[in-house]
């Protein structure tokens, strides 16, 4: 047995009710295995044992008071994953399905997401089961309060950056960075995608959706295409799939298709972005609203986007969303690109099934980098206490996506496998971090 399907075992075993941890792992080994192989001190060093084990996991107790004065407990979570290159960063998440597997999985996806974005930050993430959906703005404040009360011991501008994820929007990072402002007495930059005016950077919002776009639209000038007329299939409709809507738009294509946790509409004029993030945004209500306010769009219960036909498919909704029979689907429709605004929305079936059929497959820690990579510039801007113009902050937002997928591309072609960015990412995002873990000894 080889040394990585021997690690991969490993964490099998030692990792029996985590699958979505097991796969994200699994993935990244796989494709590692030239790398592995070119470098036999790696295998000497333990390496690739140590890179699939946590830095540290913190588990915690959320209590806080609902509106009806019952007391509530939630889980939150830590994972500070590893901090070869950079403080800890990545998101919060805050949804009913969050368990230590996915906060691992996302933690580790991050390493080497972050690493691809080549600023210095290292791979965390955190969250709590809680759910947002239904509790009033007071609710979410006590818990968001009550989840910063632990956090807050634990993370610093220089030590663990989180920032947000599913559930957790402008509105929860404020109640979080006021807690934990409170707690320490220190005014500095501990989460990103802050308000405005305490810190945040202009951009941020947009920037994880903006980047897919842009990783995509270099991908499509390098083999003479572009967006212009393209149909475009999006799931999800929060942060990232609104602003991956709007750039595609703006950039010519049309988008026909979002979804939520309940539903999905079809639009075949292309989706008003407005009245979607007043939907959405402003009133946190279901896509049904969307349909019920505007002409011609079909709404459909449960999954089924990928039935749509088009050119490129962005999904930005959730882990495992695209199965196999959806890639069938997409790629009997004629679709030629998809690209992974969420983390890990593609099965490893489906994923090999797009390579085989030769549709471009743009893997999520590539392809949403630009979130992560904007966050990074906004602790640029904090520590020297200035801000940018959205303009000067999108444009290195684009520079960073350009140079992702050059990046990628570059590695694929580098270790013979041209075209395929699953190799490409994962093995451009490992190098430098795993140089950094051998030139700081066995830590
Ligand atoms: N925000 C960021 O900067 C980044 C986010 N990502 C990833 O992008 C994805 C979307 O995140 P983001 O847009 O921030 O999150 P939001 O909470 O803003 O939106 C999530 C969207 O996905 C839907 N959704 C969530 N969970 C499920 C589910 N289990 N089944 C079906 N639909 C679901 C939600 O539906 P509903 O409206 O019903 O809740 C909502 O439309 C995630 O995978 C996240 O990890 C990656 C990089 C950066
Ligand atoms: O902005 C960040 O720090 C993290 C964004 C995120 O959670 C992700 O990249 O998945």
């Amino acid at each position: 047995m080889s040394y990585v399907d021997n690690v991969i075992e490993q964490v099998k075993a030692k990792n029996v009710e985590q699958p979505e941890f097991i796969q994200a792992v699994t993935e990244v080994l796989q494709s590692l295995e030239p790398v592995i192989e070119a470098h036999p001190e790696y295998e000497a060093a333990s390496l690739l044992e140590r890179i699939v084990e946590p830095e540290r996991v913190i588990m915690f107790r959320v209590p806080w008071v609902d509106d009806a004065g019952k007391v509530q407990v939630n889980r939150g979570f830590r994972v500070q994953f590893n901090s070869a290159i950079g403080p800890y960063k990545g998101g919060l998440r805050l949804h009913p399905s969050v368990n230590l597997g996915i906060i691992k999985f996302l933690g580790f996806e991050q390493i080497f997401k972050n690493s691809l974005t080549t600023l210095p930050m290292g791979g965390g993430k955190g969250g709590c089961d809680f759910d947002p959906k239904g509790k009033s703005d007071m609710e979410v404040m006590r818990f968001c309060q009550a989840f910063m009360t632990e956090l807050a011991r634990h993370i610093g501008a220089d030590t663990d950056v989180p920032a947000g994820d599913i559930g957790t929007g402008a509105r929860e990072i404020g109640y979080m960075f006021g807690q934990y402002k409170k707690i320490k007495n220190v005014f500095e930059g501990v989460l990103t995608g802050k308000g405005l005016s305490f810190g945040g950077s202009l951009a941020r919002t947009e920037a994880t959706g903006y980047g897919l776009v842009y990783i995509v639209e270099e991908y499509l000038r390098c083999h003479d295409d572009s967006f212009e007329g393209k149909t475009v299939c999006v799931s999800g409709s929060g942060n990232v799939a609104i602003y991956a809507t709007q750039k595609a738009q703006q950039l010519g294509a049309k988008v026909v298709t979002v979804s939520d946790s309940t539903g999905w509409v079809y639009d075949p004029a292309g989706i008003d972005v407005d009245l979607l993030k007043q939907v959405k945004e402003v009133e946190r209500a279901r896509l049904t609203e969307y349909a019920a306010r505007r002409e011609g769009v079909e709404y459909h219960e449960g999954r089924g986007v990928w039935v749509t036909p088009c050119d490129i498919a962005l999904p930005c909704a959730t882990q495992n969303e695209v199965l196999i029979d959806d890639v069938k689907a997409l790629v009997a429709n004629g679709c030629k690109i998809l690209a992974e605004g969420a983390n890990m929305p593609t099965t490893l079936d489906a994923t090999e099934y797009l390579q085989e059929q030769g549709v471009v497959f743009i893997p999520g820690k590539a392809a949403n980098a630009g979130g992560v990579a904007t966050s990074g510039l906004e602790m640029s801007q904090n520590s020297e206490r200035l801000s940018w113009t959205f303009e000067e902050v999108d444009a290195k937002l684009k520079g960073i996506m350009v140079s992702i997928y050059h990046a990628i591309d570059d590695a694929a072609k580098h270790y013979g496998h041209e075209g395929n960015y699953v190799m490409g990412a994962n093995i451009a995002g490992f190098e430098k971090v795993a140089n950094a873990m051998m030139a700081q000894g066995i830590v």
